[in-house]
C-alpha cells in the first residue's frame, strides 16, 4: 500500500498524539514520532517512565488512550482486529529475558512460529530453522534446551525466533539486561546485522546507553515527571548536543559509569 502523503516516504510507522495509560492512570502522553525505515530508534528515558509501556502499545497489546498510530501509512487502531494480526505478521518481537519454552530445543522454538502461522512443511521449516540460527551465529546449538545455553546464546535463540517469519518490523525491549559488556556489544553487532543486511526497522528499549550510542540512528527520550517526550535524536546526537541539563545528565552519568564498568 503507498503511503499516504502525510507521511514521509521513509517512515514506516508514525505515532502521533499518542497517550498511554492503564485505568485512569496516565503514563504517556502527547508522544509524537516517526521511526524511519531501516532505522534502529531508540526509545530512552529513566527508570519506570514508560519505555515498556510505548513498545507495549506498537506491538499491539495496549489500546491507547488517545491519538495516532500508523503502520506503513495505514491506522493500527482502527484497523479490525483481523488486519491488525495481518499488520503483526510483519513485527518479531524479542522480549527482555529472550522468553525461549524451556521444553523445547532451539531449534524447536525457533519452529514454533512457522507452525504455528504458516502451512510449511516440516523439511521446509528444518530449512528455515537452520538459516536463521545461522544468521544469528546459534546453528551448533539447534538441538541444545534453553538450560543448556548461556544468557546471550538464548538472547541470540529469541532474534532468531524474532525473525521465523521474516518480520520486517523487529522491537527489542532490553536486549543486553543481564549480557556482559562483550556478549552485549556481540548482540549489537547482530543488530546492525539485522538492519544492514536484511533491511529491518528496529525499535528498541534499553538502559544500556554505551549500546545506544553504538547502534541507534534516531530516538526519543521520555520523562517520567511530565509524563511526556522531551527530546527527539539520536542518543549520541542527545549526548553530545542536548542543552537540556536532565538529558545532558542522563546521557552522560550513564556513559561514565559504564566507561568504568567496562
Ligand atoms: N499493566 C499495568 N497496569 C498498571 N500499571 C502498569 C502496568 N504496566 C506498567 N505499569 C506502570 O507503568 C509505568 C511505566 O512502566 P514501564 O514498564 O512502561 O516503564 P519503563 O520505562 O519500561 O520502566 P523500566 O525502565 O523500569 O523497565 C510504571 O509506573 C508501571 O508501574
Amino acid at each position: 500500500m503507498a503511503a499516504p502523503s502525510s507521511l514521509g516516504a521513509d517512515a514506516v510507522m508514525r505515532v502521533e498524539g499518542l497517550t498511554l495509560g492503564f485505568g485512569s492512570k496516565i503514563i504517556q502522553h502527547d508522544l509524537s514520532f516517526d521511526v524511519k525505515r531501516g532505522s534502529i530508534f531508540a526509545v530512552m528515558g529513566g527508570s519506570g517512565c514508560g519505555k515498556s509501556t510505548v513498545l507495549k502499545s506498537m506491538i499491539g497489546l495496549l489500546r491507547p488512550k488517545a491519538g495516532q498510530y500508523d503502520v506503513q501509512g495505514e491506522s493500527y487502531w482502527d484497523a479490525s482486529a483481523e488486519r491488525r494480526t495481518e499488520i503483526g505478521h510483519r513485527f518479531g518481537v524479542l522480549f527482555q529475558s529472550g522468553a525461549l519454552w524451556s521444553s523445547m530445543t532451539v531449534g524447536e522454538n525457533v519452529a514454533l512460529p512457522m507452525q504455528m502461522f504458516t502451512r510449511l512443511d516440516d523439511h521446509t521449516i528444518r530449512r528455515m530453522v537452520t538459516l536463521k540460527l545461522a544468521l544469528v551465529g546459534m546453528l551448533h546449538a539447534i538441538d541444545l534446551y534453553p538450560s543448556e545455553i548461556s544468557g546471550g546464546m538464548r538472547k541470540r535463540a529469541g532474534v532468531a525466533r524474532a525473525i521465523a517469519l521474516d518480520a520486517d518490523i523487529l522491537f527489542f525491549d532490553e536486549p543486553s539486561a543481564g549480557l556482559d559488556p562483550i556478549t552485549s556489544a556481540r548482540l549489537d553487532e547482530l543488530i546492525l546485522t539485522l538492519r544492514d543486511g536484511l533491511g529491518a526497522t528496529i525499535v528498541i528499549v534499553s538502559h544500556e546507553l554505551p549500546s545506544l550510542f553504538a547502534i541507534a540512528d534516531d530516538g526519543v527520550f521520555l520523562d517520567a515527571t511530565t509524563r511526556t517526550a522531551i527530546a527527539h535524536g539520536a542518543p549520541r546526537e542527545l549526548r553530545d548536543h542536548s542543552d537540556d541539563p536532565q538529558i545532558h545528565a542522563f546521557m552522560n552519568r550513564n556513559a561514565q559509569q559504564t566507561d568504568g564498568n567496562a
